[in-house]
């Protein structure tokens, strides 16, 4: 009923949670606590790109991820960070709602 509805507060109800091979990569790119927006998460792996030197220097839009955890949670070699699907395709299988 009404009053026992969960209380969900406006900071909890875009957060997303994410599977542990995930995290584990966040966490790589300084990412700490096991919730976060799905801006917050997309800020982190671009951080684990950088910090790991997975962009090529020249074509900065090119990453190579083969051999890395990143690429086997994509499933991919490499991507354009123009064309996002492929992240978000990887998103839908390792991130979970956090509300309740
Ligand atoms: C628009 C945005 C984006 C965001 C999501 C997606 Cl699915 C595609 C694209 N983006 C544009 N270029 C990058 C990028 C390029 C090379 C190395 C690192 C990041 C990003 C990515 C960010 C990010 O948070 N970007 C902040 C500004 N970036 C500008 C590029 N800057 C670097 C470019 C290479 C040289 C060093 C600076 C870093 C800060 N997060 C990402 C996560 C992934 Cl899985 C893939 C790419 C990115």
């Amino acid at each position: 009923a009404a009053e026992n509805a969960c209380r969900i507060t406006l900071g909890q109800v875009n957060q997303v949670r994410p599977k542990p091979p995930l995290l584990k990569i966040l966490q790589a790119a300084g990412a700490q606590g096991e919730t976060f927006t799905l801006k917050e998460v997309m800020h982190y792996l671009g951080q684990y790109i950088m910090v790991r030197q997975l962009y090529d220097k020249r074509q900065q839009h090119m990453v190579y991820c083969g051999g890395d955890q990143l690429g086997e949670l994509l499933g991919l070699e490499s991507f354009s960070v123009k064309d996002p699907s492929p992240v978000y395709d990887m998103l839908k299988r390792n991130l979970t709602s956090a509300a309740m």
